[in-house]
């Protein structure tokens, strides 16, 4: 995981964050419970990496692979019936890297109120070409100042997960040395 700053070779033309917005519905079913009754997080989780992957594929222009899903948050339970929508965006590119935030709300199959925040996740995906290997992407363009935030927000986090894997593989590091196993 490398933190470089995009080489001029890179230089393509950005793209805006409403050219790959993207939302994905579904209403649950009986299939999607769990042991409790109501929707298995899980079921949900593949709706936000299928919806994230869609963006991420529509920004990148081609295949993309999830590097990481993090800070997948349930707020609230959802049920059979249930209208689901999963809305995502790239909130920020890197060399061949893409921040997707995701949203999940749920229009109650019972109740005419507006439909409600129940989770949200923040993924990584990385363009990848025909062999696999990561391939770079147009820089996103965030254009409203919601926009503007999530991009702002996205490299705070980007800087967390990198820290994050160099202090822990110091750690590791350090304790191999001294001959520790585990
Ligand atoms: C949609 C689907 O269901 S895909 C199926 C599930 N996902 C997969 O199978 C992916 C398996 N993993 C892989 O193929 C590889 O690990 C890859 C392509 C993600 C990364 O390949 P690497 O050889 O590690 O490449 P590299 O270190 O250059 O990383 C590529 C980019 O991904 C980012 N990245 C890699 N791993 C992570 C991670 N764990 N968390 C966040 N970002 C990551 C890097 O920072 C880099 O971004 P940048 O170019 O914008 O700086």
């Amino acid at each position: 995981m490398t933190d470089q700053a995009r080489p001029p070779e890179a230089d393509i033309p950005g793209k805006p964050t409403a050219a790959s917005r993207t939302t994905l519905s579904h209403i649950m079913t009986h299939n999607d419970t769990n042991l409790l009754g109501t929707v298995h997080g899980g079921v949900i989780m593949k709706l936000v990496d299928d919806a994230a992957g869609a963006v991420a594929g529509r920004h990148s222009g081609g295949p993309a692979v999830t590097a990481s899903m993090d800070e997948m948050v349930f707020l609230e339970p959802v049920r059979v019936g249930d209208l689901v929508h999963v809305k995502a965006q790239v909130n920020w590119t890197g060399r061949t890297s893409m921040e997707v935030g995701v949203r999940v709300l749920a229009e109650r199959w019972n109740e005419s109120t507006p439909a409600q925040q129940v989770g949200s996740a923040y993924l990584v995906f990385a363009a990848v070409d025909a062999d696999g290997k990561p391939r770079t992407v147009p820089p996103v363009v965030p254009e409203t100042e919601r926009d503007k935030r999530r991009y702002q927000e996205a490299q705070i986090r980007r800087t967390h997960r990198l820290a994050r894997r160099r202090a822990i593989k110091e750690l590791r590091d350090r304790r191999a040395a001294d001959g520790i196993e585990d």
